[in-house]
């Protein structure tokens, strides 16, 4: 397996707190990974340790097979970044301060300013200074300056924030060529799970700076998420009917009256009948779907994933 970033027990302590504990994280190369989490999760914590702007308290970076240290450069040139809100000097224009970022990188691509700004579809913007864009102007900008020196890994924290619905679609599409066309690697972050979803190939949730979980797309999608929902006032005595009577172990008691059953190889009819002669009353037995949003919410919650 051909990873491209590894962390390994990778650690932060800000003020004797950890705020990432223990991570490790794999990248594999070609893929878009969805870096995702609550706000305060420790995302932005991780992406800058990740591209050398802070400096792990314990543990390790592997980034194209190398550890990253103090003397990295050459890594570090290989890969893009937008951390936090890109910074730019406001008094010049997009193309002003995209030209100081290809002097500071070495790069001297002819047309790679204008690829770049026409890649984000930030045209006709002439001598506007970037004072006066609009934050989903600075994003695009910021996206832009990240991918012209077209760098094998990409590392974006948020890059949707302050980006209209056409902005984030765009954005999405971006993300996609650039890692199909080009073959850039995404490690990307966001809170919002479905725009992780309809982005990433692999998915990592973190959690109170804990990585959770780290899961391809395709074995979220093939997850089986129906289960069988009853609503009753009895569900103590049912959870007991359904474990002795009926051999039904993987269910969970939601609250007093919702009882769900992850189980479904036995009948919602045979289930409803054993119910009903054990004198307990049904208000209601019913197939539902989990949504991705419950899966998550369950990982969250402790990592209870019931299958
Ligand atoms: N320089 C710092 N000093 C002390 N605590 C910090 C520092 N930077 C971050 N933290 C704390 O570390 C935790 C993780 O923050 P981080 O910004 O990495 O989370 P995040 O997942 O990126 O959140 P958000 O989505 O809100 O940006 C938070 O509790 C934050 O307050």
């Amino acid at each position: 397996m051909t990873y491209i970033l590894k962390t390994q027990d990778l650690t932060k302590v800000f003020s004797g707190k950890e705020v990432v504990s223990h991570v490790n994280m794999c990248v594999r190369k070609g893929e878009i990974y969805g870096f995702l989490g609550p706000n305060g999760a420790g995302k932005t914590t991780v992406m800058k340790l990740i591209t050398n702007i802070l400096k792990p308290s314990f543990g390790n970076i592997e980034v194209f097979g190398s550890e990253l240290t103090n003397q990295s450069f050459d890594i570090l040139k290989r890969m893009g970044n937008i951390i936090e809100y890109p910074i730019f000097y406001e008094k010049l224009t997009a193309r002003e301060n995209l030209e100081l970022h290809c002097q500071y990188m070495g790069y001297h691509q002819q047309d790679a300013i204008h690829e770049a700004l026409s890649m984000v579809h930030l045209t006709n913007i002439n001598q506007k200074s970037v004072k006066n864009f609009s934050l989903g102007m600075k994003q695009r900008l910021g996206v832009a300056r990240a991918i012209i020196t077209k760098p094998e890994l990409l590392i974006m924290d948020e890059p949707i924030n302050g980006l209209d619905p056409v902005g984030i679609k765009e954005m999405r599409e971006l993300f996609r060529r650039l890692c199909d066309d080009y073959g850039i690697t995404i490690l990307v972050s966001s809170h919002i799970l479905s725009e992780i979803e309809q982005i990433a190939d692999t998915i990592g949730v973190i959690n109170n700076g804990h990585l959770i979980n780290q899961v391809k797309m395709k074995t979220i999608k093939d997850y089986k998420k129906e289960y069988i929902e009853i609503v009753c006032s009895q569900c103590h005595q049912a959870s007991f009917i359904l474990d002795n009577e009926l051999g039904i172990h993987n269910f969970k008691v939601m609250d007093d009256k919702i009882l769900r059953i992850y189980d479904t190889h036995i009948t919602q009819s045979h289930i409803a009948k054993t119910l009903i002669l054990n004198d307990i009353t049904i208000d209601s037995i019913r197939k539902k779907e989990r949504s991705l949003e419950e899966y998550f919410f369950d990982m969250i919650n402790g990592g209870a994933i019931i299958d």
